[in-house]
Formats: C-alpha cells, structure tokens, sequence
C-alpha cells in the first residue's frame, strides 16, 4: 500500500491504493513506519510523500467510516510526519482532497502538479476535515479563505492554492524530479517554521467578526443542514484556542457529525450515486459487459421547452444537434431562446463567448423528420399522447438508419407500445429529462422487454458525457419518477381533511425540500395536471366532475380541478393555490382566503368534516405513500435498488441529500415502524391503493435475512 524506497538520499514513500489511494489502514500504517524508517536512516536526508497513479490521496478511507476503525489515525500519522527530523515533501498531483490534503498540511512543504487540484470536501459528507484540517488550514491561508473552503467543500486549483499559500512551488513535467530539485534547493533550512502546529493564525483577532458574517451566510444558504456550521465552529476554535485545545475541539465536532443522520445519508448518497450508474438487466447483460455505442450526432423532435432544454445538453456537449419542429414559428422561437438560454450561462460565468458560438453552430432547425436519416440517436420530445408519439416512431423507423437509437422524453408512457411499432424495438428506450433539461441533474432512461443491452449501455453513457446524473429504470406507467411520487396526491386529501396548503408546504420546507408542493403545483401550472386527469379519465370512459370523489374504486380529490374552473392556474395567471403580485412580477406566494374557502366549501358540499393535522401526519402519509410505492417498484425490479430511487428523488425531485432519498429516510426512521404505518393508513384509507402494504417491506420486516443485502442495507442504521 506505501511502496518504500531510497534514491538520491531521498525515502519516497509512494502510496500505492487505486483508484484514489485513499487513506485505509494499511495506507496510514505504510506511511507511519515508512516516515519512521527513513527519519532513522542515516542515508537519508529528507522525505518525499507521493501518490502512484492518478491522484495524490484523495481523502480517507470513507468506507471505513461505517465500521469500527482502527489506529493508527490519522492524525497520529500526521504528527509523526511533522516532528520527524528530516523535511517531509508532500508531492501532489490529482486531487489532494480531505485526509490527502491533511497529510500534506503536516509535511514542511507541499509541490503541487500544474494540473492538481486540493480541497476539502468533507462538508459535502456532512463531515469536517478531522485530522486537524481546519486547525491547519487558517494558519496558512487566513480565516476568511478557509472559512470558504472548509464551509464549501470546493477544490482549488494549483495556481489559486498557491496565491494562497497552501502550497509552496506549483511545477510543470516530472512531479518527482521537480520536487527532488525543489528539496535541494531548501535542505539544511531549519524545519520549526514549517511546522503548522507551532505557527499561530495571523488574523485571529479578526476571528468574531469574520465567524458571524460566515454563519449568517450559511444559515441562509444551507438550511437545515449541520456539517458547515460545525466547521465554521472548529475554524473559530483555530483562532481562539490554543493548537492543542482547538484540535481537542475539531475532534469533538467531529465525533459528533460522524455519529449523526445526516453524515451517514450524505456517505450512503456518495456511494449510491456511483452505484446508480451500474446496472444489470433480468437477462444478465450489465455495465461491465455491455460497451456503449459513440454518439456524434443527434436530433430533437419538439421544440417546446423540454425539446429545446434537451437540445442544449447535446449541444453543450459538443454534440451536434438537428431540432424538428413542424410549425415555423415554433422553430424559430426557440432557437432564439437557446440564444437566449446560452447567453445567460455566459453572464453568468459558465460558458465563454466562443463556447456559446461553439454551440450555435452546431445547432440546426428542421421543419420535418426526413432530414433525420443520418442521425445516431433521435430524442423525441412531443406532447404526451401515445398515438402521436406511435406515429413519429413509425416514420423514424422507415427513415433513420438503423442503428439509430430511437428514443423518447415520455415521462409515464410504455416504451413498449411505443416500440412495438417499430421494426427494432431492441433500438428503442426512453430517456426522461426533468425539466428544465438544461439544468436539472436527472436523466431517468427506461429500457422495454426488447431493448437491447448496447441501446441501454449508450444511453446511460450519453448521459455521463452530458453531465447528467443516469438511473436505469424498466418500463412501467410512470417509470421510477412519476409511479412514485405521492407527495401530491396524498397532501391534496390532506387539505380535504383539515390541513391547508401552505401547513403542508411549509412542513415540507421545514423537512428539507427546497419548495412545497403545492407552490410546485402553481410553478409548473394547475392545467398540466388537469389535462393529465382528463387524459385518464377519458382513457376509462368516465367524466370528472367537481363533486367526482371516486374514480373505479379509489379515492379521488377534485381539489385542483376546482381552481382549473376559477381561472387559477397558478403563477402565470397571478393566482393558483396561492396568490402572487403579478403587477411587481413577484414570484412570492401569498396566502389567499379566497382559497381557504374554496376548500371549505368543497369540504361542505362533500360532507368531509374536517380535523386537525399534525405536522407529524403530514410526513407520514406524504412520504410513506411514496416509500411504500418505491418498495412495490423494487419488487417488480422497476428500480434494480433502492439507491437508484434515492438518487432520482435527489436529482429529480431536490429531496434533501442530507436525509439520502426516501429509501434511505425510511431505513433511518426504522423499516419496521414505517410499515406498522402504512398498515394502520391502510386500515384508515382502504380506497387508496397506494396504501395496500408492499409485500417485499413485509417481508424485509418479518424475515429480514431473507432479503439479499445489498450496499444500501450496509449504510443504513435500519431499526429492524
Ligand atoms: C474526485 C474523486 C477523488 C475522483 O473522482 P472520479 O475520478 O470521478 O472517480 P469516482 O468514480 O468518484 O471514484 C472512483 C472510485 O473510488 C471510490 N472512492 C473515491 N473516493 C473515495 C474515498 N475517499 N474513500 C473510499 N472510496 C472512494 C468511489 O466510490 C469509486 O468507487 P466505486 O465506483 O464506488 O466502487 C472522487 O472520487 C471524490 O470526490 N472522492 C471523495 C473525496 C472525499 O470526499 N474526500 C474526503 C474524504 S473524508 C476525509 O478525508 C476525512 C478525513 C478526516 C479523518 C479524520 C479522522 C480522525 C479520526 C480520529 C478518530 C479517533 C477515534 C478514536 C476512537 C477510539 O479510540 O476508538
């Protein structure tokens, strides 16, 4: 794990744990005695710590972070690092990231690779860097500058971690070389004023007035969550304490995230992330055996929001993109607002001036699909209706070549009826964006019964090169995304109950989403989901009407439909479940009375009387509606594990990372008393059928050795 070796009176210890040689036990013991050795070699004259392949360390061990540890820690290696008698030369190149860069804050001196990058990420696993990160950091770089860093997570390049001192020569070429000839140049120099442990923070006086600006800052921007805070805590402690005590301190603050809820989902969310994009198919092709096609060209059918958002990713992936849209004016609109859209992410920073034009000049319009038969993948983006979509893909099928992937935006329908009028159904999936496409993370692709493994492998690689966030889900009505979510259905039976929209809104904020879904509702507009209820009511030959509170035996609430008929379709007519001060073009809800008694009314004529509603309930039956459905969709293989649901639900519904996704949020409450609730909802709403209890929770309850564990059991706290 440390390689060992002496050239040119100089000890190389080389850390040798792919991929990111992170710092497991045998890692800390290897560099622990190999610092040990050459300090008592003769031959010796100073140290090189160095990573073998692509990276410096790039943090510790964090799969050991769910088992029992074991010594030496790190900070014990640290230490013997810095009081060795001989300069200790911490060579970075990759990503010097958490422990990694902690380990070269206890060299005497740190080189840095044109290319490295150092930072300390820990923040984003709801953690701080404990091995003395936050003591060291300030006396190096100042408070304020460690203070963005610590509280961020974010990674800095060479040149910047230079311009703030964390490192002392940035070098071109042979990373070894240079720092065998930057350790010559400064060999004999006494090492006291190298060791950060004995150094103060220059502007500690500062401390108070730089503590309260940063809290204030982070209060605001990360609500809810523990991690930033507790580093902001430790960094004062830096300035204040004396080194011991304030190391005393960042250890406390440590433990203490270490143990908690939220470092645990953040660790299980780094891991399902990654897990999310291996997949495997019921017939045994997977990631590991399946190569992705090369996508080079590509075309967008629907030049409506979604299509044009879809178009952009291609395009900003250097994708060349032929947008279809049959109505002129259509066309030309939004090939405007792709401008538009790109020059924004100029303003803004993201993109340069040349990038934007980059990306225009491969951008095409077409007014029909025949110009498409060149193309290597087409993502058809139209309304949602199967007929409509069955007849672009018979077209497709007659004019692309064939081994054109064909696929679709459908966010709910079955890619099996829609590639059963093909003649290569095994070239036809789904590829789900969340809107807005250009921004949202998620990209949900959906494979049929015929979808081949190469069309899955491809699509989930497209969507690595464009920067989404891939899940393979199997075909079902809704796909993981949309079957699952209940939240809405559920609060709008709520508010018939007792509850009013902004209690629900507001106790979901109050639980980590960033928007209440009723303030959703009115974002997106009240007609969508009304004509995606009409849709449905017309495909079972019924009518809804505003008394209709059943529809074939299940509980319905004509809640929304009601605001439909007032004209309130939410934020773009300055009225919906809120209201909104169009004339000052704000966007902030208002509480509206005359919504109040809209539902009282409604109540009344439907004779429901109402009740209280405990902020306690409204996450119950929002959530385990929704958790007991992600466990129907992991019976049926719909999801291959529950950390790919998670990870939809992070990316494409902005759940809280910090409590993991609902799966994860479930197995911390307990499995047990998550289904004991859903049985006793069951018994109180028998005309919900999103309540009937999924039988492998049962199951995971009753016999919980029977079900496979897979990593998601490793990560959680589960109270069976
Ligand atoms: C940027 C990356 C490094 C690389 O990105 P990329 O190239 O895209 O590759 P990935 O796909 O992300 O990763 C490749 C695989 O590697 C796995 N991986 C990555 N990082 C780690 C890691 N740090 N540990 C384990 N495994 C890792 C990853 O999962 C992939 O594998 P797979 O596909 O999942 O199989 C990117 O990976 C990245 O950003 N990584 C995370 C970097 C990070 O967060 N670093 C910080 C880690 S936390 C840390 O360093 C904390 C340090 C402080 C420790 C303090 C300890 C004090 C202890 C005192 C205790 C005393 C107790 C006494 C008690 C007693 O007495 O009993």
């Amino acid at each position: 794990m440390v390689d060992y070796r002496v050239e040119d009176q100089f000890a190389i210890l080389e850390i040798n744990n792919p991929p990111v040689n992170a710092l497991s036990l045998h890692v800390r013991e290897g560099l622990l005695n190999g610092v040990l050795r050459a300090s008592a070699d003769n031959n010796v004259k100073a140290i090189i710590l160095i990573g073998k392949g692509k990276t410096f360390p790039s943090g510790a061990d964090i799969k050991e972070f769910s088992r029992p540890g074991k010594a030496p820690w790190l900070p014990e290696v640290g230490h013997t690092i810095e009081s060795s008698n001989k300069p200790v030369f911490s060579a970075l190149h990759g990503t010097a990231l958490g422990g990694g860069l902690e380990i070269a804050l206890f060299s005497h001196y740190r080189i840095a690779e044109k290319t490295a990058k150092v930072g300390f990420p820990e923040v984003h696993l709801g953690l701080l860097p404990g091995a003395e990160g936050t003591i060291r950091l300030p006396r190096l770089t100042g408070l304020v500058i460690a203070m963005e860093m610590i509280t961020s997570g974010r990674q800095v390049s060479a040149k910047e971690a230079l311009k703030f001192g964390i490192v002392d020569k940035v070098v071109e070429g042979n990373l070894l070389k240079e720092t065998k000839a930057f350790a010559k140049s400064v060999l004999g120099q006494p090492l006291e004023p190298r060791k950060l442990s004995l150094c103060g923070v220059k502007d500690a006086d500062q401390v108070d007035k730089y503590y309260e600006a940063a809290l204030k800052e982070l209060l605001k921007k990360y609500r809810g969550v523990i991690a930033p805070v507790s580093c902001l805590k430790s960094i004062r402690g830096s300035a204040q304490l004396p080194y011991k005590e304030a190391a005393e301190l960042e250890r406390t603050l440590f433990s203490e995230l270490m143990s908690g809820a939220q470092s645990a989902a953040l660790r299980y969310s780094f891991f399902a992330e990654r897990a999310a994009s291996r997949w495997n198919l019921p017939n045994g092709a997977s990631s590991a055996n399946s190569k992705p096609l090369t996508i080079k060209s590509a075309a967008v059918i629907g030049a409506g929001t979604m299509g044009s958002g879809i178009a952009i990713c291609l395009i900003r992936s250097g994708i060349p993109v032929i947008l279809v849209e049959q109505n002129e004016k259509m066309l030309e609109n939004a090939l405007r607002n792709i401008g538009y859209i790109l020059q924004g992410s100029v303003k803004l920073g993201r993109m340069t001036v040349d990038q934007r034009s980059d990306c225009l000049r491969i951008l095409q319009g077409a007014a029909s699909i025949e110009k498409l038969k060149d193309v290597d993948i087409v993502i058809e983006a139209v309304y949602e209706n199967l007929k409509l979509k069955q007849e672009i893909f018979e077209k497709l099928d007659k004019i692309c070549k064939p081994t054109a992937l064909l696929c679709s935006n459908t966010s709910t329908l079955d890619i099996d009826l829609i590639a059963s009028v093909t003649s290569k159904p095994d070239r036809v999936a789904g590829t789900h964006f969340f809107a807005p496409a250009y921004i949202m993370k998620l990209l949900e692709n959906i494979y049929g019964s015929k979808t081949s493994p190469i069309t899955v492998a491809t699509i989930m690689d497209l969507g690595k090169k464009i920067g989404k966030i891939s899940v393979l889900s199997k075909t079902c009505d809704g796909f993981i995304a949309n079957r699952m979510n209940k939240i809405g259905t559920e609060a709008a039976f709520l508010v018939e109950e007792g509850a009013l929209p902004h209690d629900i809104d507001q106790v979901l904020e109050d639980f980590g989403m960033p928007m209440g879904v009723f303030k959703v509702s009115d974002l997106s507009g009240i007609d969508i989901g009304w004509s995606i209820r009409q849709e449905m009511a017309k495909k079972q030959g019924i009518t809804l009407t505003l008394e209709t509170h059943y529809v074939s035996g299940e509980r319905y609430s004509s809640l929304a439909d009601r605001l439909y008929n007032l004209g309130r379709l939410g934020l773009k007519t300055g009225k919906g479940w809120y209201r909104y001060n169009n004339a000052s073009n704000s966007r902030k809800p208002i509480i509206d009375p005359d919504v109040t008694d809209m539902i009282l009314n409604h109540c009344e004529k439907l004779r429901i009387k109402r009740r209280q509603i405990s902020p306690q309930e409204i996450i119950e039956r929002c959530l385990y509606a929704t958790v007991n459905e992600g466990f129907k969709i992991l019976e049926e293989g719909v999801a291959e594990k529950p950390e790919d649901i998670d990870i939809v639900w992070q990316y494409g519904f902005s759940f809280p990372r910090y409590r993991g996704g609902p799966m994860f949020y479930a197995s911390q409450v307990g499995l047990k008393k998550v289904y004991e609730r859903i049985c006793y909802y069951h018994e109180s709403f028998p005309y919900s059928k999103h309540w009937l209890p999924s039988d492998l929770l049962k199951k995971l309850v009753s016999h919980p050795n029977e079900v496979p564990i897979n990593l998601w059991m490793n990560y959680t706290n589960s109270k069976l």
